[in-house]
């Protein structure tokens, strides 16, 4: 489903963020990214939904070797991983349900459809009564929770999420967290960033362990 082989990244021509990363994760898989703050997780989630090339090594994603990818095929597998992003990057201007419904459209769906699916997904992560807000007429943790209900709303094969409980109270963020296990039983590879120990405990998982831009044995969550 993803494999890395020795792959390094850096920023324009600064040092090496990430090195000698290698690792896999099978389809249908669960797993958390942790590390300190700066350890380049992010770079990593970067890397895995094509914002962002390596500087050397080879990356698969959903059996396509990246280095080999035409670039007009990027947007098909890009449309397969949903990503949580750690600044949310919500569109101001549209409702809470059109931003949830986004992925839905663009994927050709009937809007009657759409409509009943996007409902049961709010409703589910607390924000019924907020359909018709704009994000910045929302909370943090509520902006998370949109963030969330658009990544999953259209079942990626592959979704990547950073720090995606890092705006919420406990009870809410294990609600999300039984939503991606929910997602992750119907067939979808799952990697989690986070620093949230607590819930690493809670739902154990595999665990990917970076250290200043390396991976180290994880042990568990
Ligand atoms: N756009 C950028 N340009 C240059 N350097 C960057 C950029 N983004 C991140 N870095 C650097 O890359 C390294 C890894 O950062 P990254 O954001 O991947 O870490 P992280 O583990 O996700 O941290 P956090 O938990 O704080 O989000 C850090 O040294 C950071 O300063």
């Amino acid at each position: 489903m993803v494999r890395f082989d020795n792959v390094g990244m850096r920023y324009g021509v600064g040092q090496e963020v990430l090195r000698d990363v290698s690792f896999e994760l099978p389809r249908g898989s669960f797993t958390y990214l942790t590390g300190a703050s700066g350890a380049g997780k992010s770079s990593l989630l970067k890397l895995m939904f094509l914002a962002h090339r390596p500087s050397r090594g080879m990356i698969e994603i959903l059996g396509q070797d990246l280095s080999r990818l035409p670039r007009p095929a990027m947007p098909a597998l890009r449309r397969q991983i949903g990503v949580v992003y750690q600044d949310f990057r919500l569109i101001d201007h549209m409702s809470v349900f059109d931003n949830v419904a986004l992925p839905l459209r663009v994927a050709g769906n009937p809007e009657p459809d759409i409509r009943a699916h996007v409902e049961e997904l709010l409703g589910w992560v607390g924000l019924a009564d907020r359909i018709r807000a704009t994000p910045p007429e929302l909370s943090g943790g509520e902006q998370q929770r949109v963030a969330i209900a658009r990544a999953v709303i259209a079942r990626p094969r592959l979704l990547l999420a950073d720090e995606p409980t890092g705006s919420v109270d406990p009870d809410m963020g294990d609600r999300l967290m039984h939503l991606f296990l929910e997602l992750n039983r119907i067939g979808t590879t799952i990697l989690i960033a986070t620093h949230d120990i607590a819930m690493m405990e809670r739902h154990r998982a595999a665990v990917l362990r970076l250290v200043r831009g390396e991976l180290v044995l994880g042990g568990h969550g």
